[in-house]
């Protein structure tokens, strides 16, 4: 329970009104592990109010035509960027992620999303087709679909919810969020910008609180016929429990156990600060991260010592700290299953080169309570290890030998997950021939997360369902339907 200190009070945010909950949940600084924030611990009643103002404002918002829409999604965006600031200290201190991060590349990126679908949504086009010889035109239309449900996690907290209203509204949908509870702070203070950017009341509504409550209420709502959700596997199959006798549409982006596979030839000077920002970057808690690193033999110790080297140089710090490369990890559970995983590779007979149990983190004072590690490479493990099979969305990585293309293609593949994968090599022809054979959403080649918005994003097998992206986005949040004319 929060002691007595003023804490921060979030609020519902429904038909363009901030509304009280009846009770509220703790929500912790994870730099000091300090409840500092109480976050509405809504439900069914607010889901239905919700729905009730997204119901009313839709068809208003769907009849206006993509040009005025895109204003409305603009403004939003100078707005957002007038706050970062403001937003970027509010994220890191709410997710335990650096101010750096938060100021680079959060805040920046949920401008980017509303200016990227504000533009996108003014170029589609629909497809037509004609049967001469049965004399008939055919074309496709579009449509919003009504109301959308959109379910996001709390590693990159209004990065990724905007990623998701963005297209949603562009398309003339109206929204019912449901931020994370760990981190809701900035998709409350984006309510405080709607109004201002000319988006009507109801067209964007926010529930805050818990999966089990509120999360399900939402993805039971009969009259919410799709669900965008980010997050992980086990949450998104209750999700598809809750929607199917509903049949409603899914987008699901899940988690990934991302290798990065370094051949011989490889640049180790671009590759090695690569892969420890990929491996760590935002505490290692993105989905994208790198978790198992393939080094061909011939490379593999020499590797290995720089990696370890560049490792020991990112820093932990406090969030606020501009020279910390990684903050504190988001919660006091999720640092405990970090760290079981890094334990269980010990008993397995692994090595710990660097981080957890190996080297001393140093914290000031006030931030001993905070939930902090540090980076963690290990080797010497098997690839039947569950720290080479199963997310650990953390600061935690493995390092293992190979020998041939085809062997290093085989064993990046022998997981459940598909996400993204990262190859280094200076062969033209082994980038693309490795990239073709991996089965993953995307592969970055001599490089990570450079973001092209336009092109499909997400993953296969289990890391998830569906695609986002300028076009899949707009399909997924639209309605299509063929129309025949005989002329
Ligand atoms: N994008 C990704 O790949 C992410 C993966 N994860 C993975 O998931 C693990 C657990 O993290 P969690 O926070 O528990 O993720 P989660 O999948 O439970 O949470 C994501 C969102 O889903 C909501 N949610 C939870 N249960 C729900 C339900 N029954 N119905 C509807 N919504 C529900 C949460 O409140 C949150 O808004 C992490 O350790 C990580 O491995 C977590 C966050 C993002
Ligand atoms: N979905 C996630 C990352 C997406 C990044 C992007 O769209 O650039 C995640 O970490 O959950």
């Amino acid at each position: 329970m929060a002691g007595t200190r003023a804490l921060l009070m979030l609020e519902n945010f429904i038909d363009g009104k901030f509304l009280p909950c009846a009770s509220y949940i703790d929500s912790y600084d994870p730099s000091t592990g300090e409840v500092y924030c109480r976050v509405p611990d809504s439900g069914k009643e607010e889901v239905d109010a919700a729905v009730a103002a997204a119901r009313a404002a839709f068809p208003g918002w769907a009849a206006r035509g993509p040009q005025e829409r895109s204003r409305a999604l603009q403004r939003l965006a100078d707005l957002l960027e007038e706050a970062l600031e403001e937003l970027a200290r509010a994220e890191s201190r709410d997710q335990g992620k650096t101010i750096t991060l938060a100021r680079t590349m959060d805040i920046p990126r949920a401008v980017q999303n509303f200016r990227f679908f504000a533009s996108s949504i003014l170029h589609h086009t629909s497809e037509c087709t004609q049967m001469d010889h049965a004399g008939c035109l055919h074309y496709t239309v579009r449509a919003p679909v009504g109301i959308a449900g959109l379910i996001s996690p709390w590693n990159l907290p209004l990065y990724l919810l905007t990623w998701k209203i963005a297209p949603a509204i562009a398309a003339g949908n109206t929204v019912i969020a449901k931020p994370s509870e760990l981190t809701s702070v900035t998709a409350w203070m984006m309510c405080k910008l709607l109004g201002k950017a000319g988006v009507p009341p109801g067209v964007v509504n926010i529930v805050f609180g818990t999966g089990p409550r509120v999360g399900e209420a939402l993805v039971s709502h009969p009259e919410v016929p799709l669900i965008s959700f980010t997050g992980s596997q086990p949450t998104a199959e209750r999700i598809m429990q809750l929607s199917a006798p509903h049949c409603k549409k899914l987008s699901l982006e899940l988690g990934g156990k991302n290798p990065a596979i370094i051949f011989e030839d490889a640049n180790l000077e671009e590759c090695v600060p690569t892969t420890v920002r990929s491996s760590f970057a935002n505490q290692g808690e993105i989905c994208l991260s790198t978790s198992r690193i393939f080094v061909q033999k011939s490379i593999y110790s020499e590797f290995l010592k720089k990696f370890v080297e560049a490792t020991r140089m990112w820093k932990v710090g406090i969030p606020s700290d501009p020279s910390a490369s990684m903050g504190a990890l988001i919660s006091k559970a999720h640092l405990e299953k970090v760290r079981r995983y890094v334990k269980i590779a010990r008993t397995e007979g692994a090595r710990i080169l660097c981080g957890e149990g190996v080297d001393q983190l140093s914290l000031p004072p006030g931030n001993q309570g905070g939930y902090f590690m540090l980076p963690t490479v290990i080797t010497d493990i098997k690839d039947d290890s569950c720290c080479m099979k199963e997310e650990i969305f953390g600061p935690v990585t493995c390092v293992v030998p190979f020998d041939t293309e085809e062997e290093v293609i085989k064993r990046a593949n022998s997981v459940k997950y598909g996400l993204a994968a990262t190859v280094w090599s200076s062969s033209v022809g082994r980038v693309h021939r490795v990239a073709k054979k991996l089965q993953s959403g995307l592969v970055w080649t001599n490089c990570w997360l450079i973001r092209e918005l336009n092109l499909p994003f997400g993953g296969m097998k289990s890391s998830g369902l569906g695609r986002e992206g300028a076009k899949d986005s707009y399909d997924f949040f639209t309605e299509i339907k063929t129309i025949t004319i005989k002329h």
